[in-house]
């Protein structure tokens, strides 16, 4: 199978690069910046699961190329209407598109682009940034794919996808219900984000601090409050379960979006926090995620005017 992974950045970076330690064909779309740099040091993943490093195929949108047989969609949201047209003519008939992107708004976005039978479902569980050298660093023990058709039927096309990432150094797994399963990890990561940059901190600290759990837990609710008015198969015990697993995870794990903050990159805010703000019923208070969305957008503004100030 072919692949092209766009966005050789931390998430692409690794799925792409363990698929290439495996042995498959798989190409990278990226802009001229790293093309230089993947290049001159190769693709390098320092990783809990073993380091690697390799020289990688990489395209530069318009360049001539046959189209491919699987897209593994790892940009930010912020980046996706800037990526589409760079992939497109590389899509054909058959091209699955496998986004990774966390957060739900981005399937309607790929929808108006492309036919909807195009278009997987998709999740990446991991933790992972690029540093100041374009290496990939790569945290936690967890390192998993998860894919489905979104109508959550079994198809011969998922079982190619499976047999792909068999046997390559990461998790993988089909679901048949890939909607319920973004639309947890939605309200999962809003959360996530949301505390970890509102309290600057990594989960352990913030789950032990004197308010911690009962707001995490009250943030959830209004999560919840909102995704299920859009998804009413979610169930009502979702928040506590959310709690109790984010509760489970190594007390250093901080979210992408913390990560991003700490380095001064835009961040998701607008996609995760904002989205549920826009999808909300106007009786709905939310002053949580309303707090986090406002102290959020102020460092968004504050991160854009500084960057066109350099
Ligand atoms: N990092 C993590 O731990 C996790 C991230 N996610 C989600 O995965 C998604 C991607 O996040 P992450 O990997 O962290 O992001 P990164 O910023 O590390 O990587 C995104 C990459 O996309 C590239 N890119 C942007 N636009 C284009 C374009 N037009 N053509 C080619 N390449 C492009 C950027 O390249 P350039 O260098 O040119 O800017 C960058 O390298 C997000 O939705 C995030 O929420 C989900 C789970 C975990
Ligand atoms: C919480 C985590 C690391 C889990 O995959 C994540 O999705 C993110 O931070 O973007």
């Amino acid at each position: 199978m072919r692949v092209l992974v766009v966005g050789a950045g931390a998430m692409g970076g690794y799925f792409g690069g363990r698929l290439v330690e495996k042995g498959e064909d798989v190409t990278f779309l990226v802009r001229p910046g790293r093309q230089q740099q993947l290049k001159k040091t190769g693709l390098v993943i320092k990783s809990v699961h073993g380091n690697f490093r390799s020289p990688v195929k990489t395209l530069i949108s318009g360049e001539p190329c046959e189209p491919f047989d699987l897209v593994l969609l790892a940009v930010k949201a912020y980046h996706l209407n800037g990526a589409i047209p760079s992939f497109e003519p590389y899509v054909h008939e058959h091209t699955m598109i496998l986004p990774l992107l966390n957060g739900i708004r981005h399937m309607e976005t790929l929808w108006q682009h492309f036919p909807e039978k195009n278009v997987l479902g998709g999740l990446g569980f991991i933790e992972t940034t690029l540093n100041r050298q374009g290496e990939i660093e790569q945290y936690s023990a967890v390192h998993d794919v998860v894919f489905g058709e979104w109508d959550g039927t079994e198809t011969p096309r998922i079982k190619q996808v499976e047999k792909l990432f068999q046997g390559a150094r990461m998790g993988s797994r089909s679901s048949l219900k890939i909607q319920l399963e973004m639309w947890k990890k939605y309200l999962f990561i809003s959360a996530m984000s949301g505390m970890t940059c509102l309290m600057r901190s990594s989960i352990g600290p913030i789950l032990s601090s004197p308010y911690g759990k009962e707001t995490y837990k009250s943030f959830l609710d209004e999560l919840f409050s909102v995704a299920v008015q859009k998804e009413p198969r979610l169930s009502p015990d979702l928040p506590e379960k959310i709690l109790t697993n984010t509760a489970r995870l190594e007390p250093t794990m901080k979210s992408s979006m913390l990560r991003d903050l700490e380095k001064g990159l835009p961040i998701e805010t607008d996609h995760f926090h904002g989205t549920l703000i826009e999808w909300a019923q106007k009786e709905q208070k939310l002053p949580i995620l309303k707090a986090i969305y406002s102290t959020l957008s102020i460092y968004q503004e504050q991160q854009k005017n500084s960057y066109n100030e350099k």
